[in-house]
């Protein structure tokens, strides 16, 4: 459970879910379903209000501050809805701030966020500021910076939002290729056609509660 205020209202309630690793798992719903707020409980940027996360089987939203920031940095890659780039920062500085900060050696992140960035069609705009790149190349430098630690969870609000059709599957087989090695992988997403092609679906209702689908390979 989640309230964003104290008295108000659970934006998420009575919601259980369990992802298993090696899959994709898109979280779907109406607009202000909660698709977000749900991301950021599991990615324990927010505590919830009542019950709990568990990574791996350890109780993990309990934690103190600093310990769900160090599980964040060495485990999580997050692609925010409109990429959220730092703006006095480079792409190539926003592709690797947080793996520097998870203890990356500079010339081995320098060296990853190169091949990633043209991997995503995004090289040539490493000095740029993100104010200089368009929507849909911010949403790749957004990628990139998930993906640069190789993390074993990666959670993505609306990765494909702000994409043509060919990039969006660009993103779709770095997304579904990255679950391949194993990790956990949760996109939120609008799109019906995508979610139609993840492992599961954990569909958000307004009024609270959850539907889950899994997909079945013949
Ligand atoms: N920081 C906040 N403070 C208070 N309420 C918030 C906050 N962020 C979101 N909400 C509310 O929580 C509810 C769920 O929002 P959330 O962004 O998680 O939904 P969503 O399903 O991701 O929506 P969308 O598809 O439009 O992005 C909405 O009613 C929203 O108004």
């Amino acid at each position: 459970m989640f309230a964003y205020r104290a008295g108000a209202a659970p934006v998420i309630d009575d919601v259980t879910l369990d992802v298993p690793p090696g899959v994709v798992c898109a979280l779907t719903g109406p607009s202000g379903s909660g698709k977000s707020t749900l991301l950021y409980l599991l990615a324990l940027m927010l505590r919830p209000t009542g019950g709990e996360v568990v990574w791996d089987g350890q109780p993990a939203s309990g934690l103190p501050d600093a310990a769900r920031s160090r599980l964040r940095a060495a485990h999580v890659g997050f692609v925010f809805q409109d990429a959220l780039l730092d703006p006095s920062r480079t792409v190539l500085a926003n592709v690797c701030d947080s793996a520097l900060f998870a203890g990356m050696p500079r010339a081995t992140a320098t060296a990853r966020a190169r091949d990633l960035m043209t991997r995503f069609g995004v090289e040539h705009r490493g000095d740029h500021l993100p104010g200089e790149i368009s929507g849909g190349q911010a949403q790749r430098v957004a990628i990139c910076r998930a993906l640069l630690t190789d993390p074993r969870v990666v959670f993505a609000d609306e990765p494909t939002g702000n994409l043509d059709d060919s990039s969006a599957e660009v993103v779709w087989h770095a997304l579904t290729n990255h679950a391949a090695t194993g990790a956990t992988v949760v996109v939120a997403t609008h799109d019906k056609a995508l979610a139609a092609r993840a492992d599961h679906e954990v569909r958000l209702a307004v009024d609270g509660g959850i539907t889950t689908r899994t997909r079945v390979t013949q």
